[in-house]
């Protein structure tokens, strides 16, 4: 299969909690690398935190138009994305292969990724997000789909 590859977005907003603080720092790490504005929400240690805090804080400004793309992270990746999909307009996705990190963007428009810390690794993690900043939507009847349950809002 092959496809077109957008340039990274920038800025990208980016919140996690205790259990994912260190995949945090390294995907930060990475991103910048890469040249991305990482705007960080948090948190910024080890010690618990509760993450629905720093759900609202990237989803509300992606749910606002503040920032376009989103990355929370938390110890499964459920709790944020139960959280972020709560905000209108918010598509997070929760992922942990590379096939679904591709189609969340290219038939889901995805503008949150999710990832689990204590589910996958450090270059498993690495290689979601690339292949999601990487990937671009493709329209079309995806967009009549997401605009069907965009109405449930
Ligand atoms: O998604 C989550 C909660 O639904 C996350 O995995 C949290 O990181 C996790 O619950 C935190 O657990 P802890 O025992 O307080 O470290």
């Amino acid at each position: 299969m092959s496809e077109d590859k957008t340039p990274y977005e920038s800025p990208v907003i980016i919140g996690c909690d205790h259990a994912a603080y260190p995949l945090k720092e390294t995907i930060k790490a990475f991103l910048q690398g890469k040249g991305v504005e990482v705007i960080d929400a948090g948190c910024h240690g080890l010690n618990s935190v509760n993450y629905p805090d720093f759900a609202k804080e990237v989803a509300g400004s992606i749910s606002n138009g503040t920032y376009k793309k989103g990355i929370l992270l938390c110890g499964t990746g459920l709790g944020m994305s139960m959280a972020a999909n709560r905000f209108k307009g918010v598509r997070a996705a929760l992922v942990s292969d590379g096939f679904s990190a591709r189609m969340s963007r290219m038939h889901n428009d995805s503008n949150i990724l999710v990832l689990g810390a204590r589910v996958i690794g450090e270059s498993l993690a690495l290689d979601l997000v690339q292949t999601w900043m990487e990937t671009p939507f493709e329209g079309g009847r995806h967009l009549d789909r997401i605009q069907m349950f965009e109405s449930f809002e």
